[in-house]
């Protein structure tokens, strides 16, 4: 799975949240980083249809995903997470899944519940989310962006807020998605040390545009990035 963007621009105004970005996700757990503002959850907007861009392009494998309409591009197997929580309190684990799949309409294909939960290291399907923990609700959100036959995963900071402990186990279950399901995931994560452990590759963004991309053990150590960072000019 290979997802292609190009020349990507959005404008809301005078701002450009997005300026410009070109930028291939190639395959497996792929890292999407840079400091706050950066453009980050723009592009996940965009990708997942929340956000028309005022030009550019994305295909993945030749479909050109923005030519989908945002619920066709569910059903054809985009994914996402979001920073604010997506789950429904008052229902059970398992009814939250099961309205994931509800939603993607085209059929049961894909793990079913059971598998889904065991694949996060959730269990009590007839728990009520309410009752649920920070870590718990998180592999749940996980769980439900893998239903039906995900293609591209996007994960906004699923580990916020998590103890290092508990970011490390979730890691473990982010990093297995792409060999279990066949799917690219790209994961925004603004900790630094959790990137270079499990993404293959980064893309960094700064001020709406890529600074960089490539093996993340390179991405990492690119002074440019560092620059980024510490909110010092880009050379
Ligand atoms: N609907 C909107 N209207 C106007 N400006 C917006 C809108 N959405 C985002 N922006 C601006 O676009 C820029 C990029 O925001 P975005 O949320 O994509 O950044 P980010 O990299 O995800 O940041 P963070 O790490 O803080 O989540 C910011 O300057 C933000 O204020």
């Amino acid at each position: 799975m290979k997802l292609e963007i190009s020349d990507l621009t959005v404008r809301f105004g005078g701002v450009k949240p997005l300026d410009g970005v070109t930028l291939t996700f190639e395959s497996g757990l792929c890292g999407l980083i840079g400091p706050n503002g950066a453009g980050k959850t723009t592009l996940f907007n965009v990708l997942s249809g929340f956000v028309r861009p005022s030009s550019g392009a994305a295909h993945v494998n030749g479909t050109d995903l923005l030519a989908l309409p945002a619920h066709r591009r569910a059903r054809w197997g985009l994914r996402r997470t979001f920073q604010q929580e997506q789950l429904v309190a008052e229902l059970s684990v398992g009814a939250n899944l099961l309205l994931a799949r509800d939603h993607l309409a085209a059929g049961t294909a894909g793990a079913n519940a059971a598998e889904l939960l065991e694949f996060v290291g959730l269990a009590g399907p007839d728990r009520p989310v309410g009752g649920l923990t920070l870590f718990e609700r998180r592999k749940l959100e996980l769980a439900r962006s893998l239903a039906g036959t995900p293609k591209i995963v996007l994960l906004d900071e699923p580990s916020a807020g998590l103890s290092e402990a508990e970011s490390m186990e979730l890691a473990g279950a982010m990093r297995a998605v792409p060999e279990r399901f066949g799917a690219l995931v790209v994961l925004i994560e603004h900790d630094m040390g959790l990137v270079g452990e499990i993404c293959g590759t980064t893309a960094v963004l700064d001020f709406g545009r890529l600074v960089t991309s490539g093996p993340t053990a390179e991405v990492l150590n690119d002074d440019r990035v560092r620059a980024a960072y510490l909110g010092e000019p880009v050379a």
